[in-house]
């Protein structure tokens, strides 16, 4: 049995003479929750949309479940629910109205509707405002609730777009909360996000979009290790960091920039050597003259 998900090898897509996805391959193992982050207009958006057939590549083939995108569009909607960065549920209604009538629209008898909507509700921590208009709601009960109506009918492969941008910390913690419940149900998770941090709390796999294609992928620690050892920062006295550096952490290197750094370093300073962050991974990674090779799945 195939062991993955979600694969992509070759994919391009253009849109006029501005090349976004210039020949990017990919493999989502089952079960798994799978990051891609880039940059802004990096093409992460033109990805999702490819993968669920809202948009056709210009060469290159992706299959969903082993379903080809192009020859089996109607086996990979089947196998697929997409949440969008902008809130798709209708805002006059409440929220268990919504979702009694996604339930509906998908096949589900009144009975089944009312029982399904009753166990969305509670999952998605909605049901105190089940009977509000969803014009009432805050962004982070909005989020849940999208996710919440494009679940009506459970699917192996779950697509997010940038599920937490423009959430508080604590909409977004419980967002995660969710993310991962659905991983441990089996539903393979593929999202894209701005976060770092999202990145690192919630993907087994985590791969860079930058010039089309995947510059580097790999658990958060293997990014990390990839970027290098360990970083050495100043700091001035309230705690910003005035510079910092990359070290392998020898003995010699450390003392090396040291030296460099007494040079420019206010009295009341400090050095702090830390691992490097997902900051540094992406920041290292999406530079323009950092030149690093494709990854290839194999
Ligand atoms: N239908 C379209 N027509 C023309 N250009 C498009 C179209 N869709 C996307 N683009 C362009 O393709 C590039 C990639 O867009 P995309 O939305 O996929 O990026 P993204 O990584 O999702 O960005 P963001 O994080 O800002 O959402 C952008 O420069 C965008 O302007």
């Amino acid at each position: 049995m195939n062991k993955y998900s979600i694969e992509a090898s070759g994919l391009r897509k253009s849109f006029g003479h501005q090349t976004v996805l210039n020949g990017l391959n990919l493999a989502v193992p089952k079960g798994s929750i799978f990051a891609l982050l880039g940059p802004n207009g990096a093409g992460k958006t033109t990805l999702i949309h490819i993968l669920s057939t809202l948009i056709k590549p210009d060469g290159g083939h992706a299959w969903i479940e082993g379903h080809d995108v192009a020859a089996a569009k109607d086996e990979v909607q089947r196998s697929i629910s997409l949440t969008g960065q902008f809130a798709a549920v209708d805002e006059v209604l409440t929220g268990r109205e919504n979702l009694m009538m996604m339930c509906r629209l998908s096949g589900l008898t009144r009975k089944e509707s009312r029982s399904r909507t009753e166990e969305l509700l509670k999952r998605f921590e909605l049901e105190a405002a089940a009977d509000k208009r969803v014009k009432t709601y805050s962004g982070g009960m909005r989020r849940r609730l999208d996710l919440a109506v494009s679940l009506t009918v459970p699917r192996p492969v779950l697509f997010l777009d940038e599920p937490t941008t423009g959430l508080d910390t604590v909409s977004r913690r419980s967002l995660w909360d969710i993310i991962l419940r659905l991983k441990q149900q089996g539903i393979t998770v593929f999202l894209t996000t701005q976060y770092l941090e999202e990145a690192d709390q919630l993907a087994d796999e985590i791969a860079v979009l930058n010039g089309g294609r995947i510059v580097a992928a790999g658990t958060a620690e293997e990014l990390k290790a990839r970027v290098g050892g360990e970083v050495i920062e100043l700091r001035n006295n309230a705690d910003e960091v005035i510079r910092s550096m990359p070290t392998d952490g020898s003995v010699q290197d450390v003392r090396r920039l040291l030296n460099e750094l007494a040079q420019q370093c206010p009295p009341d300073a400090r050095i702090v050597i830390r691992k490097p962050s997902m900051d540094d991974v992406f920041l290292a990674l999406t530079a323009e003259q950092h030149p690093y090779q494709e990854v290839s799945y194999a």
